[in-house]
């Protein structure tokens, strides 16, 4: 199957003290237009490494990405792209800093257009009373939102999500997941979103990836979610299936713990027999 987004044999190797470490491999991933995806896996295992390359921001190693039938060599504004810590310029108003985007891709559009484009999707994650506050007046969530509002102003083809609600408290948490799935299924924004919560996962995605331990972490298992969209908390919790794909996904990141403590122990059991013949040959030679 080919989608509207293709992750076709993703790679990514890092240069290390120890030499190449190959972090990704063989990630094969296609999502349809609209899809929300949910990338899950242990800490470390390459979660972030996947995202950045399809950003465009990490170069990579083997492999492609391709969106709506082109390959992409970069970062572009058909990917918009939401960190933990939106990184916003301190002294700029909430507005100014989602119109600097706005003014690079939308330069044909006229001032006031830009404006008011800007000024909608500040509205629409509840900002619209903090247009012209300084980005470092603004609390941490409200921060997060003007992120949002930045990324979706620029009217991406994707939406990137790295761990997007990972610093705030749990009720604005909750509040911003809502906001952000009424924005993405309104506007069909495919998106793919990196997170440590099962609960997020479900709660927000159609498909969960369970990313298996790196190094060489490629897709270890997919879940297709049955939760009817739009989405209601409630129902979603309430869902016949609900405990059941957590109890999977918990299931499957448990194994993960196994067999990583599994390869640690073999691996030291080697070194140790590697040295006892190393001993053993200098005992010989003398
Ligand atoms: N630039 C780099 N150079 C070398 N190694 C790196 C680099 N960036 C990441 N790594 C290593 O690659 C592995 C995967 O990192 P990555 O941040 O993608 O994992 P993750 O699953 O997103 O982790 P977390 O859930 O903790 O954010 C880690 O072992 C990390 O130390």
């Amino acid at each position: 199957m080919r989608g509207y987004v293709e992750l076709f044999r993703l790679g990514k190797t890092y240069d290390t003290h120890k030499g190449p470490v190959v972090i990704v491999e063989d990630f094969d991933l296609n999502l349809e237009r609209g899809e929300y995806v949910a990338l899950l896996g242990h800490s470390g295992c390459g979660k972030s490494t996947v995202l950045t390359m399809v950003a465009g921001l990490n170069p990579i190693t083997t492999g492609g990405v391709a969106i709506d039938g082109r390959e992409i060599d970069g970062p572009g504004p058909d990917r918009g792209v939401v960190f933990q810590s939106p990184c916003l310029m301190p002294w700029m108003t909430a507005l100014d800093n989602v119109m600097l985007g706005v003014n690079q891709v939308y330069r044909n559009a006229s001032k006031n257009d830009r404006i008011d484009l800007a000024s909608y999707y500040l509205n629409l994650v509840g900002l619209g009373g903090s247009l012209h506050k300084r980005a470092k007046d603004l609390s941490q969530g409200m921060q997060q939102r003007v992120g949002i509002a930045r990324a979706f102003a620029l009217k991406p083809k994707m939406l990137l999500l790295d761990e997007p609600f990972g610093m705030l408290d749990s009720l604005t948490r909750m509040e911003l997941q809502e906001i952000l799935l009424e924005i993405l299924v309104r506007d069909k924004v495919t998106t793919v979103m990196v997170t440590h919560d099962v609960d997020e996962a479900l709660f927000m995605s159609d498909r969960v990836v369970m990313m298996t331990n790196g190094p060489r972490a490629r897709v270890g298992a997919i879940f297709s979610l049955p939760f009817e969209r739009p989405r209601v908390r409630a129902d979603v919790l309430d869902h016949p299936e609900y405990y059941e794909y957590r109890r999977k996904m918990i299931q499957f990141l448990e194994e993960q713990d196994h067999r990583k403590l599994k390869a640690d122990a073999e691996a030291r059991e080697q070194a140790k027999k590697q040295d006892e013949a190393e001993e053993q040959q200098v005992a010989e030679a003398v």
